[in-house]
């Protein structure tokens, strides 16, 4: 946490945190509740692999062996590296010598396709579709140059992989036909040919014959098997699912290296095969859920997911810049996240691991060394009380279907009607809410192509239909304890941006908040609420560092400025008085109104605590805390006895409404409504 970062600031957070809420303004906010997640097998009993990949892990002397846990077998670590992260020669090699530092963990690595080559691959088939054109020389130099830049010879397996790939290409051009089956089976190359290259090069970083080789290895040897079907060309869609049986023999195939770490695994993400060996695919982005699938049949120490960023990031760093990471995420929490469309994990991803309560973490192949973010059961107290909001995700591209009948008053049997069409036109719903007329629910278009149309026009013959399309989801993953404060804020922003909420969902997840509105607004809302949520952070650590730097000649700092909407009147005597930096009143006003929104407040002060004996009583001060609760009475003021004990109503009676603490040693002053206090009230 930010507390361990330095001295003053680091005690100034700890104190913030332990009295009673997150930020500066604790008497303003409400005790947390605790978050209470499902209930998890966590096998806390299994040795946990120890390695510089994994800061946090226990010591293995932490840990009580399980009695029934065979001595000799060693625990695996499964490895996952995406597309963005094996993109070229020196990513793969990068990443090829990330697998060989965590030899010690027994890594089983899986590998998607080498940069955009998935997407190379679908515009290939559609170019042999379309235009008979068969060309793969863009997937062809990819791999060619690779393998060339890492200085090794192209295995033969390659070659022969992209002339197969070739051939297939030229019977669909001569068909003039591709069924989704031979779609799946042409994207499949990407990963058959990146697990290839990238065992290829991980044999070149070997020093000595003695050290276990990679081997490259196709899922659907080593069991992993699903239902017929396909996937989506275009989202994490498949309609495909992976067999139960498929744990045992995955097991069975990759448990012997518990024994006997004969080998490093190289195994393609992504691809399966159905029970009559047809290729299958998980869905875009699928390599995560072979990954934790994998992890889950081994009992794996940790699935390590390997991406090109820092780990989960406060919402997606190539929309908001300011995106900062998240250290760490409950399942429950990064489930939520990946559905409601952050591009963290698959959506489907996170279940096996957290059903086997086999840890995961998200990790940086261009940063080794950052620790990324834990993904786990259940956030400890500390934790807790520091999550306000976790991330932000959007989607967009949702349809929104508003249903009305008067049919519904008092009636059974109409919702099991409504979703009956729905089920008849496999649209799976996001989203709903419904009253004693109206059903408004959402669906997700980009994630599956739906016919909207026959759906209105069967729900169309029982109620009247309203279709809203281009809206789109905002979703907040936060505790559901701490809702009220994280609703008010929201609406606060939606308000001030004047952007319409056409939907909410809240308590239906323990950790997540839904806003839908219309897609237009998206990007300055998803600002603006990114904003409001972890620009506090560092507002907060800014305003610490300018408390610490500062030296107040006379102890008794103020200054007033006002909170007038947007508008600060900073106080013109701010600059000449008691060295106070100029930017201070400003940051603590911001910070104040991100913390607070919606306030009435006009005016912030700071002083310093108990500062009146440094006056040897010239000055008058008002050292109100709420939570220690002190207030000058009238004899006081002036007096030089500086800080009393006192009831806060004769601090009302002044018309000045409350007082928080910053950090021990100095108070953040509130006033309220008109009440403008001169700085005369202050000084002497
Ligand atoms: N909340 C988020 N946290 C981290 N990355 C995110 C988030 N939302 C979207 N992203 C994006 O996801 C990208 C990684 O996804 P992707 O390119 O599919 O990775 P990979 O190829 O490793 O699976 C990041 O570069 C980032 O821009
Ligand atoms: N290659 C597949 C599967 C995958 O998981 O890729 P990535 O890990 O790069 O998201 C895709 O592009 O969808």
């Amino acid at each position: 946490m930010e507390a361990s970062r330095g001295g003053q600031r680091g005690t100034a957070l700890a104190h913030a945190a332990r009295a009673g809420g997150p930020g500066f303004f604790p008497f303003l906010t409400k005790p947390e509740d605790d978050i209470t997640l499902e209930p998890l097998q966590w096998r806390d009993e299994r040795p946990v692999a120890q390695t510089q990949n994994q800061p946090w892990a226990t010591t293995p002397t932490d840990i009580t062996p399980d009695a029934s846990f065979e001595p000799a077998l060693c625990p695996l670590l499964v490895m996952k590296f995406g597309g963005t992260s094996v993109a070229g020669a020196e990513a793969v090699r990068r990443c090829a010598s990330i697998v060989r530092k965590a030899q010690s963990d027994r890594p089983i690595v899986v590998v998607s396709a080498m940069g955009k080559t998935t997407n190379a691959l679908l515009r290939a088939a559609n170019a042999a579709l379309e235009s008979s054109n068969v060309d793969i020389s863009e997937i062809r130099k990819t791999h060619e140059d690779a393998l060339e830049q890492l200085g090794v010879q192209m295995p033969s397996s390659v070659s022969d992989l992209l002339a197969e790939l070739e051939k297939l290409l030229n019977g669909i051009a001569l068909l003039k036909e591709i069924s989704t089956q031979t779609r799946d089976r042409i994207v499949s190359f990407g990963e058959r040919l990146s697990v290839r290259a990238f065992a290829a090069a991980y044999n070149r970083l070997r020093e000595s014959p003695e050290e276990v080789e990679a081997r490259a290895i196709d899922a659907w040897d080593i069991g992993m098997q699903t239902t017929s079907g396909s996937g989506s060309a275009d989202s994490a869609f498949t309609s495909v699912e992976i067999l139960e049986d498929a744990s045992t023999e995955i097991s069975d195939k990759l448990s012997p290296l518990k024994l006997h770490y004969s080998h490093v695994p190289i195994i393609t993400g992504y691809i399966a095969k159905d029970p009559k060996g047809v290729i299958t695919t998980l869905g875009r982005d699928g390599s995560d859920l072979t990954a934790t699938v994998i992890g889950a049949a081994v009992k794996a120490s940790e699935v390590q997911i390997w991406k090109d960023v820092s780990g989960v990031q406060t919402t997606d760093p190539r929309v908001i810049a300011s995106a900062k990471p998240v250290r760490i995420l409950t399942f429950e929490e990064a489930a939520e996240l990946s559905t409601f469309g952050a591009k963290v994990v698959h959506p489907a991803a996170v279940l096996p691991a957290w059903q086997q309560g086999v840890p995961m973490s998200v990790r940086n192949s261009m940063a080794p060394d950052d620790p990324g973010t834990r993904i786990v059961p259940q956030l400890d107290d500390e934790e807790k009380r520091e999550r306000r909001v976790a991330a932000i995700s959007s989607k967009k591209d949702i349809t929104m279907i508003v249903i009305k009948s008067s049919r519904m008053l008092g009636q059974h049997g109409f919702l099991a009607h409504v979703f009956s069409v729905f089920n008849k036109f496999a649209a799976s719903v996001d989203v709903i809410a419904t009253s004693e007329v109206t059903i408004s629910l959402t669906l997700d278009e980009g994630y599956k192509q739906v016919d909207i149309h026959s759906i209105e026009r069967e729900l169309g013959k029982v109620a009247k239909v309203s279709v809203l399309h281009d809206m789109a989801m905002l979703t907040l993953i936060a505790p559901k304890s701490d809702s009220v404060g994280i609703l008010r804020a929201s609406f606060a922003v939606f308000e001030d941006m004047g952007i319409n909420v056409e939907m909410v969902s809240h308590g239906a997840s323990n950790v997540n908040v839904t806003f839908v509105i219309q897609g237009e607004h998206l990007l300055k809302a998803s600002q603006r609420l990114h904003d409001t949520f972890f620009g506090v952070a560092e507002l907060r650590s800014a305003v610490l560092e300018l408390l610490a730097s500062t030296k107040f000649p006379f102890v008794h700092a103020a200054y007033v400025l006002g909170l007038n909407g947007s508008h600060y009147s900073l106080d013109t005597t701010a600059e000449r008085h008691y060295g106070i930096p100029v930017q201070l009143p400003r940051l603590l006003c911001n910070l104040f109104k991100l913390e607070v929104p919606n306030t009435d407040f006009t005016s912030v002060r700071i002083q310093k605590f108990a500062s009146a004996a440094n006056f040897g009583g010239a000055h008058r001060t008002l050292p109100v805390n709420l939570h220690t609760p002190y207030f000058p009475d009238a004899e006081a003021r002036g007096s030089g006895a500086g800080a009393r004990e006192a009831p806060a109503s004769g601090f009302q009676a002044l018309g000045w409404e409350a007082i928080g603490f910053i950090s021990p040693g100095w108070r953040l002053a509130v006033f309220k409504g008109e009440t403008r206090p001169s700085p005369t009230d202050f000084t002497s």
